[in-house]
């Protein structure tokens, strides 16, 4: 491709299936596994994502306060955490951007996948898949994450050859 070209990406509603390539979804929904507890007052979904501390690794909980993303955006680098999972559960209800591509070779923009995810959905991206840093959208907005502390290297970043470009959410 020329130098200045850049790769339309297309934004799929985030569901359980199509993202399962690259980890799990996480939210209440009928298809997850769940149960009645406390005598009939509470549901529970249960063991909804895989997460994965590493190697003398440790499960730690964080709050990022991610500032609203512009569209349209530019997708110009990834990451991956070669050692851990990394979870994020939306705190302020409102939607947010995915962006992932599959575990292994560092990808090229064709390969990647965009998700709008629902105020009310969390991901958890398995280890080694890459993702772009967090994309809130529509105003500063909490997420809880649950990754890695630990020893050794967890954070690979590389730049794309031909960025990708979101337009829009299509919502
Ligand atoms: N650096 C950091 O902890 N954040 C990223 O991993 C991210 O996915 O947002
Ligand atoms: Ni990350």
């Amino acid at each position: 491709m020329p130098a200045d070209t850049f790769l339309p990406l297309e934004v799929r509603p985030l569901a359980r299936e199509t993202f399962a390539p690259y980890g799990e979804v996480i939210e209440a929904s009928d298809d997850a596994s769940h149960f009645t507890i406390n005598a009939g007052n509470t549901e529970r979904y249960h063991d909804l994502a895989r997460i994965e501390p590493g190697p003398d690794g440790r499960v730690i909980v964080s709050i990022f306060r991610g500032q609203p993303r512009a569209l349209p955006f530019t997708v110009q680098m990834m990451e991956r955490h070669p050692l851990a999972s990394q979870a994020f559960i939306p705190l302020s209800g409102r939607p947010y951007l995915v962006v992932v591509a599959p575990a292994g070779a560092p990808p090229r923009a064709e390969a990647l996948r965009v998700f709008l995810a629902r105020g009310d959905q969390g991901v958890n991206y398995a280890t080694g898949v890459w993702h772009h840093p967090l994309l809130a959208l529509d105003g500063v907005c909490d997420f809880l994450v649950v990754d890695r502390s630990g020893p050794g290297h967890n954070c690979d970043e590389i730049l794309l050859e031909t960025p990708g470009v979101i337009a829009h959410t299509g919502c």
